[in-house]
């Protein structure tokens, strides 16, 4: 199915016209609901007068909001390179139900185990790439794809194989599947520990090869034992459940783990030291990230209790596989039981793999039929959610934001972008942006206000008009710090419903020229925007020290003027005359009859003759014309 742009709730005629009208004076409660609905009409309201009033008519229908990000430019991307439909390619086995899924939304590439330089050559030409962990998703692969590459969508929980930092300034969001393994994985580490312990693997080795050796492979009892579970998260605790329910007394160490999780089913965490030195059987669980490379090495091995078993379905390189050689060899270890490894698959000389007191298997802790086919669901709808626009729930390299959440908080990212892209138009050259101030008003308490995602579209709406590079909320805090730009964020608690989440949005640009002095708070070189949500809708409600009143579609005209009548009706005619469009006109002034502070937003861009014939109006003391 084609990805169609966001339907509009309103239908919109198809032409439209302007008629000026004076009318005054018009009822205030009148003027206010017309500039707050969505109805055919213009709304024009005095911000400090309403009870003088000028109407133009007919309007256009309001637009809705759009989708949070741009579905629409993902299929009209996809549509520019020949086809209407977004292209995947599965670069690794995945389970059917995925593949279905995936096809009954985008083009499908299965390219099933491609060298690097084959990858390289085909990513460009595709908007998702799926992987589990035995493809290097590395820097070389997110510069070829020259931008078009949205979304890697990693088939299982892994992600050490994904350049995480390159996907993150390449705007290209990460997703996996951190769910749907961790039984079978929990179930292959219990299976390790259980061949390891009675041998079963090189006793079936030793009778396929004639022999029956009956003294040779006598076992341990796993019951009454210590296992340590170093890494307490989705595996590690349905590991300890398991092992529990074969007799073991289990410990774990996790430093980032909730002590009542672990002791709801009977496990006490235990510091690191104290849990390698006091286990029989060590079982590794943790992610491999820098902290936790190599951390199972000589140090450590002269910690643990002589004889100690280890199992390890986590990462390979989590263990420096030279020095459990080593414990091995000396006896400090008396046997492993490995299913992953540093180097995958490892050398075929593997001292560690053909070790007679280790067991291994080919990386096959998600490999059951049951995972594989959920891990295929699970990637396939994250990867379709991020190609929609949607913010996934499994993003590895972007703030995971609830649905509820993006949902309520929609029309404020629009807001947010806007305010960013009509604050950094108001800059004039050789100023450079070096600090944005964003202070959001809101009754709610801070922490039940997740702000995230609106400073990366202030972001957005301030950098991608001045930069190369495509901004979204993955790449935008990396892009603002490499451009030397300082975002801070304020809240102000206010009273009023505790339903809006926020009333108004205030960005200040600190120390810039602007090309627009009006914008800026009391000409102190800060050009200062506020905006705010009414019915749905993103609103500018402040330039610089000027209360406005102007929904904010379609494109805007400021214009600063001498505050006295007849100016509305005097632009609205020029116009009207050129068959532009309005779609919202409000005057905002300090003092009756000094300076005031027209915005009017208009469908059409105007061109040179129609700005210089606003110009020329004797009241105006200047102007701009902005694009959103
Ligand atoms: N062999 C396989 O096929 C297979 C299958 C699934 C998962 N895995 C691997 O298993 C590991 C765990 O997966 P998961 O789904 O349970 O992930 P998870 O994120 O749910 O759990 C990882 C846990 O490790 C903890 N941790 C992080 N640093 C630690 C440290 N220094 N010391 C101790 N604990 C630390 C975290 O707090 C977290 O609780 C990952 O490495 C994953 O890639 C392997
Ligand atoms: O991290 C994981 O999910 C496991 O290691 C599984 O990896 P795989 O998808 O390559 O089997």
């Amino acid at each position: 199915m084609a990805l169609a742009p966001p339907k509009p709730l309103f239908p919109s005629p198809s032409s439209s016209a302007v008629a000026v009208a004076e009318l005054s004076p018009l009822p205030s409660s009148l003027s206010s609901l017309l500039c707050r609905s969505r109805s055919p009409f213009l709304g024009l309201r005095l911000a400090h007068d309403p009870s003088t009033s000028l109407l133009l008519l007919p309007l256009r229908y309001r637009r809705p909001l759009c989708a949070v990000a741009d579905a629409a430019a993902v299929a009209a991307e996809a549509e520019d390179a020949g086809s209407p439909r977004p292209r995947v390619l599965v670069a690794e086995k995945l389970g059917e139900a995925g593949l279905e899924l995936l096809r009954g939304f985008a083009e499908v590439d299965c390219g099933y185990n491609l060298p690097p330089e084959d990858l390289r050559a085909r990513i460009a030409r595709c908007d998702a790439l799926i992987v589990r962990s035995g493809t290097k998703v590395t820097r070389e692969v997110f510069e070829a794809a020259a931008g078009r590459l949205k979304v890697v969508g990693r088939a299982g929980v892994g992600i050490d194989n994904v350049d995480l930092q390159a996907a993150t300034e390449h705007g290209c969001l990460v997703v996996n599947a951190p769910t749907a393994n961790t039984v079978a994985a929990a179930e292959h580490g219990i299976a390790l520990l259980a061949a390891m312990a009675r041998n079963v693997a090189q006793a079936d080795a030793s009778m396929k090869a004639g022999k029956w050796q009956r003294n040779k492979y006598v076992g341990v009892s796993l019951v009454g034992k210590t296992l340590a579970v170093m890494g307490f998260g989705k595996v590690g605790s349905e590991v300890a459940r398991r092992a529990k329910g074969l007799g073991m007394h289990v410990i774990a160490h996790d430093p980032y783990a909730p002590a009542d999780r672990a002791r709801a089913i009977g496990v006490e965490l235990v510091s690191f030291d104290e849990a390698i030195s006091t286990a029989d059987f060590i079982s590794l669980h943790m992610p491999l990230t820098a902290n936790t490379s190599k951390l199972f090495n000589d140090e450590t091995f002269s910690k643990v209790k002589k004889g100690v078993r280890i199992i390890n379905v986590a990462r390979g390189g989590v263990i420096d596989e030279d020095a459990l050689v080593r414990a091995l060899d000396s006896g400090t270890v008396a046997q492993a039981a490995l299913d992953v490894f540093a180097e995958e698959p490892p050398p075929k000389d593997s001292k560690l793999v053909l070790h007679e007191n280790v067991t291994v298997t080919p990386h096959l802790g998600a490999s059951t039929i049951e995972a594989q086919e959920g891990v295929a669901i699970e990637i396939a709808e994250a990867v379709i959610g991020a190609l929609k626009g949607e913010l996934a729930a499994t993003a590895v390299n972007a703030p995971m934001v609830p649905a509820e959440v993006l949902s309520e908080l929609s029309p404020y990212i629009a807001l947010a972008e806007k305010l960013g892209k009509l604050a950094v138009q108001l800059i004039t050259g050789g100023s450079g942006v070096r600090g944005v101030k964003v202070v959001y008003s809101s009754a709610r308490d801070p922490d039940d206000l997740d702000t995230r995602i609106l400073r990366a579209m202030i972001t957005k709406g301030i950098l991608e008009p001045i930069s190369s590079v495509r901004i979204n909320i993955v790449n935008a805090d990396y892009t603002a710090k490499q451009r030397g730009l300082r975002i801070s964020e304020e809240r102000i608690s206010i009273g009023g419903s505790l339903e809006v989440p926020i009333e108004s949005i205030r960005v200040h640009i600190a120390n810039v020229n602007s090309k627009f002095a009006g914008a800026l708070l009391d000409n102190n070189g800060d050009i200062v925007l506020e905006g705010r949500v009414k019915d749905g809708i993103p609103y500018l409600t402040l330039v610089g020290s000027f209360t406005v009143d102007v929904g904010l579609e379609g494109n805007l005209i400021l214009c600063r003027q001498v505050d006295q009548p007849g100016i509305i009706g005097r632009v609205g005619k020029i116009l009207g005359e050129k068959n532009i469009n309005v779609n919202f006109m409000s005057v905002g002034r300090n003092a009756p009859g000094k300076q005031a502070i027209m915005g009017i937003g208009v469908d059409e861009e105007p061109d040179k003759e129609t700005l210089r014939m606003i110009g020329e109006i004797p009241a105006i003391v200047e102007f701009v014309f902005l694009k959103l």
